[in-house]
């Protein structure tokens, strides 16, 4: 693909203690695509996306988001969402309030964007309930709010799906591929290889800390 690349990851490997975690790893990636990410268990895409997003960092190598090298230029990459695990969301509050607490570090974005962002994962804005009342699929609804809701240049996603029913699914993906259309650069991790083959321009199989096989997907979604 021509043109700069808005993610860049240059000979990253990860070494924690003894194990070797990530090695050699290389990537390119340009906003408006979403790039899927497959492996099995322990293949290393939890730890790619935590050092992608600035949560840790390279042993070796360099990650450049839009130009700048985190741990160099930049802490973390300067407008970034992202759903590793599970948020640490309040079980006292509702979702709402929730988001609104996050919302408060950045002061970006105002009640009605976070309930418009709650409303596009198919959660009621207006929802009295508590977080600690939420289903799974619920709780996985509101992380995947919680990072778009800022609307983001950089959507990092591990499993985003995990949980949901059916119609969450479709839900999800619609809300994914509206992003992709807005420019964004999307990450997603997912065993579900239907899924992430109907979503993805580009596949990156992961083995043991290592990219093992890349490909474009030809008539995509796009
Ligand atoms: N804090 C840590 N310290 C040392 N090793 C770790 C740590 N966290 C993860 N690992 C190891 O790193 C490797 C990659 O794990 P990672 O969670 O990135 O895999 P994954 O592809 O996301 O798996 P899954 O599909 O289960 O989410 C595994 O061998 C795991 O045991």
């Amino acid at each position: 693909m021509t043109g700069t690349a808005f993610l860049e990851a240059n000979h990253v490997s990860k070494q924690i203690k003894k194990e070797q975690i990530l090695t050699d790893i290389d990537l390119s990636l340009h906003k408006g695509k979403i790039y899927g990410f497959r492996g099995k268990n322990g293949s290393g895409k939890t730890m790619l996306f935590r050092l992608l997003c600035g949560l840790i960092r390279a042993s070796k190598g360099s990650v450049n988001v839009d130009g700048k090298t985190l741990g160099e230029d930049i802490s973390f990459p300067p407008s970034v969402g992202v759903l590793i695990e599970y948020p640490g969301f309040l079980n006292g509050y509702t979702g709402f309030k929730n988001l609104k607490l996050l919302a408060e570090i950045n002061k970006i974005i105002d009640d009605e964007k976070i309930k418009q962002s709650i409303g596009m994962v198919g959660l009621d804005p207006d929802d009295k309930r508590k977080y600690r009342k939420y289903s799974l699929g619920m709780k996985q609804r509101l992380g995947i709010a919680q990072a778009i809701m800022e609307e983001p240049e950089l959507i990092i996603l591990d499993e985003p799906t995990n949980a949901l029913d059916s119609d969450g699914v479709e839900e999800i993906k619609k809300v994914l591929l509206d992003l992709k259309a807005d420019g964004k650069c999307i990450l997603i991790a997912s065993h579900d290889k239907e899924e992430l083959d109907y979503l993805s321009d580009e596949i990156f199989m992961m083995e043991n800390g290592k990219i093992v096989d890349h490909y474009a997907l030809e008539g995509d979604s796009a």
